[in-house]
């Protein structure tokens, strides 16, 4: 990785600004260019929705580039909603994830991070994937992104939503899965 430079292709902007906080802190700093574009997203596991998004964005730029995947994983589900978390939050909201889980148990959840790297058109994306657990709280915190207000991290007493970015940027799913893209890039130039 001679540029320490990557295209980021999403369409989601608090995304965008953690992955840029997150790889612009690292050592060596990696910065991202990122380009907007909502990539249809096939249906099937985390891993195999997250390798053919990534496919599909680099035949589409041209280019090498990173995307990424989030799911949410609620324990009673056996996983689900997963990768089609952002269909029901849509539908349902915050406490509609919370209504989902009366009833059960356990609200135990985890947040899965599937980062893709392409290394251009016509190749294999390669995947890193990090997780966060926790479970699903009546929201609290600020609103500005996603589900971050129903979902408490284990051993911190607080939703993603009452983190600043940095704090939450030390223990996400995001973070863990840019750390093993990372410690992949730094071994390419090696
Ligand atoms: O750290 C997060 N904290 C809270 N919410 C989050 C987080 N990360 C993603 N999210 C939301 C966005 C979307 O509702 C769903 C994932 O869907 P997902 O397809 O991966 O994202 P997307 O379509 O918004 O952007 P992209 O263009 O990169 O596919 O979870
Ligand atoms: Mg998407």
């Amino acid at each position: 990785m001679s540029s320490r430079r990557l295209v980021f292709v999403t369409g989601n902007q608090g995304k965008l600004n953690e992955v840029r906080a997150i790889l612009a802190a690292g050592t060596p700093p990696i910065e991202i260019e990122s380009r907007n574009l909502d990539i249809p997203e096939l249906q099937g596991t985390p891993q195999e929705v997250a390798r053919e998004k990534c496919r599909r964005a680099a035949e589409l730029i041209g280019s090498p580039c990173i995307t990424e995947d989030t799911a949410l994983c609620f324990e009673a589900f056996n996983g689900l909603p997963g990768p089609y978390i952002k269909h029901f939050l849509q539908e349902l909201g915050q406490e509609g994830l919370n209504r989902l889980l009366v009833g059960f148990d356990t609200k135990e959840a985890w947040a899965l991070c599937t980062c893709a790297y392409s290394a251009g058109p016509g190749t294999e994306p390669l995947l890193f994937e990090g997780r966060t657990d926790g479970k699903i709280v009546p929201p609290r915190g600020s609103k500005n992104f996603g589900w971050n207000p129903v979902f408490e991290a284990e051993d911190t007493g607080k939703t993603y939503a009452e983190m600043d970015m940095e704090e939450k940027n030390k223990i996400s799913h995001r973070f863990r899965a840019l750390e093993k893209l990372k410690a992949h890039l730094l071994s390419l130039t090696m």
